[in-house]
């Protein structure tokens, strides 16, 4: 079963084209790895995928309440302790069991600190372990393991081979190795031509 359908795709920046011809399936149990260079449009075809914005031409065919997306940015609450920040979470998506989420990623002797105070990799793993309290099936991760020593790294790699297995799907931008048994998907070939353009404007209002 496809978690993830995606056909003849551009997605665009600041309403340009970056990506186009884009076709692929992610379907459960796999790990898609997007590469590319700095820039190329990964994670523009990431936001896509969450649907934080429209397609430019194409179709996403996947249900939006299926998707956890992980940006750069941790979105942590800093005045909430590490287990308060996961209560949060899981209240918002319906109650997964945060013990679960502090085991996976080593958080069980940081439960009460607050989320301010941590260090920057610890702040990352729990920021990835917000992932398992919202009980979705697809996790959409952009650049998931910056801040990451090599055993935390380790750790999310087993958290997500956990949860493919379990029968859900991760579409993952990275530059490193995840140790996962994982397809790549490089974007690179995708670069959109200077000349797609299929918006109406009026030049007039520019
Ligand atoms: N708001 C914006 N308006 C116009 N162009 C933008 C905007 N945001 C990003 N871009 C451009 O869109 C292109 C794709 O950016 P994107 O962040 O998707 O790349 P990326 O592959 O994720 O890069 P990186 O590996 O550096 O994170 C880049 O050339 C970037 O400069």
């Amino acid at each position: 079963m496809n978690l993830i359908h995606v056909e003849n795709l551009t997605v665009s920046r600041g309403g340009m084209p970056v990506l186009e011809g884009l076709n692929f399936s992610v379907p459960a149990g796999d790990i898609l790895v997007l590469r590319g260079p700095n820039g190329s449009g990964k994670t523009t075809l990431l936001r896509t995928l969450a649907r934080l914005q429209p397609p430019y031409a194409g179709a996403v065919m996947c249900d939006p309440e299926t998707v956890a997306y992980a940006a750069h940015a941790d979105g942590l609450k800093s005045t909430l302790s590490v287990t308060e920040n996961l209560a949060f979470w899981a209240g918002i998506y319906g109650g997964y069991d945060i013990e679960a989420a502090l085991m996976a990623f080593d958080l069980d002797g940081l439960r009460d600190r607050l989320a301010g105070n941590l260090s920057a990799g610890q702040k990352r793993r729990l920021g990835l372990a917000r992932l398992l309290v919202t009980g979705r099936p697809v996790w959409v991760l952009d650049e998931p393991t910056v801040s990451l020593d090599a055993a935390s790294v380790a750790l999310f790699g087993a958290a997500v081979k956990a949860h493919v297995t379990a029968g859900g799907a991760a579409v993952i931008a990275t530059h490193i190795d995840l140790g996962v048994d994982e397809t790549v998907f490089d974007v690179t070939p995708f670069k959109a031509r200077a000349d797609t353009v299929h918006n109406d404007f009026d030049e007039a209002f520019l």
